[in-house]
């Protein structure tokens, strides 16, 4: 389909709908062929139904115009339409984090994101479903970046959303350096392929791809692409004299350290011990908390736009 064929629905999060540079951009672009519908949320779930109904509103490309939970948003309800039909999926970052968009190596102006999503070509990539109990409850949910659990979970959610726009990324670092101090650690029961362990953990990072949290690189090794997901257990500490064996080992990703274990998986679920609270979660970028989930690779579920040579995606392998 030539660029003249395409029909961009854009789903912006409405905190940042009168961006000037965002308005003068796809001003700049209608006026150069890029047809253009436009929608902007007023709360949270609106992201979602809007990406639905996009073969409705006759578009072939969606593009989330917002931070991490946006895109995760938009994910969401592109995965309510049919695989066939499922339209292609641009990012135009305008979050505090944007953990995945940085990643990807896309452009973080507004005006060249746009006119980026114009000429990149789509690449299919896995969608992670994280299947979640809370009670009798079951939710089904949909993500393409990384799940934190534990710690990591805590840090995004309990750090003020005004701090995290005032100091973009460095707030995550410093809320993350004042709940190390008074940490606590989650026990639970993990399950993947034939394996099980008990464990007491620190943080659990599920990553289809590698940073969270403003830049914490967590999963440096995963592929966007390869039917898998690369799996982060950080165990807990008990004295202040383990720390530099930790933090080093954090440094490597081994395999199998002392406290960190690095591997790759294609679905694996997780429960907590009967008398401990729900662990908190953070699913690219938005607060949950589940007492037992189950997460598995639903494979290149999604067109996305990327930038040419992704190192995310295996083509661009150079390891
Ligand atoms: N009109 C709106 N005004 C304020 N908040 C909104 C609006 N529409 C949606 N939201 C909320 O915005 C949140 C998503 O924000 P988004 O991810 O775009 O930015 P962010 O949190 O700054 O990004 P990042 O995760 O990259 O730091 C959702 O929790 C959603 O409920």
């Amino acid at each position: 389909m030539t660029d003249t064929q395409q029909h961009y629905l854009l789903i912006i999060n409405g905190k940042s709908a009168g961006n000037p540079a965002l308005r003068e951009a796809v001003e700049e672009q209608r006026k150069t062929g890029m047809s253009i519908t436009v929608r902007s949320t007023w709360e949270g779930g609106d992201a979602a139904e809007f990406a639905a109904q996009a073969v409705e509103l006759g578009a072939t490309r969606v593009i989330a115009c917002g931070g991490d939970g946006t895109v995760n948003e938009v994910v969401n309800g592109l995965m309510r339409i049919a695989h066939d039909l499922r339209p292609a999926l641009g990012i135009v970052p305008l979050g505090s984090a944007n953990d995945f968009a940085t990643s990807l190596g896309l452009p973080l102006e507004p005006g060249s994101a746009l006119e980026a999503a114009r000429h990149l070509s789509p690449s299919p990539i896995d969608v992670i479903r994280m299947t979640a109990q809370s009670g009798a409850e079951e939710a089904v949910s949909y993500y393409v970046n990384m799940t934190t659990g534990g710690f990591g979970a805590e840090i995004t959610s309990s750090t003020p959303k005004t701090l995290k726009r005032m100091l973009g990324g460095g707030a995550y670092s410093l809320m993350g350096a004042l709940k190390a101090w008074r940490h606590r650690s989650y026990r639970g029961t993990l399950h993947w392929g034939d394996q099980e362990q008990e464990a007491s953990l620190l943080l659990l990072a599920l990553g289809n791809g590698r940073q969270s949290g403003g830049g914490q690189v967590l999963a440096p090794r995963a592929k966007l692409d390869d039917g898998r997901f690369d799996v982060l257990l950080v165990k807990d500490f008990s004295s202040a004299a383990e720390l530099p064996t930790l933090l080093s080992e954090l440094q490597q990703f081994p395999a199998e350290g002392r406290f960190v274990r690095y591997f790759t998986a294609s679905q694996l679920s997780v429960t907590t011990q009967q008398d401990e609270e729900p662990w908190p979660l953070t699913l690219d970028g938005e607060a949950r908390r589940y007492e037992q989930f189950c997460v598995e690779v639903v494979p290149l579920a999604l067109k996305v736009l990327l930038p040419e040579g992704c190192s995310l995606l295996t083509a661009n392998d150079r390891q």
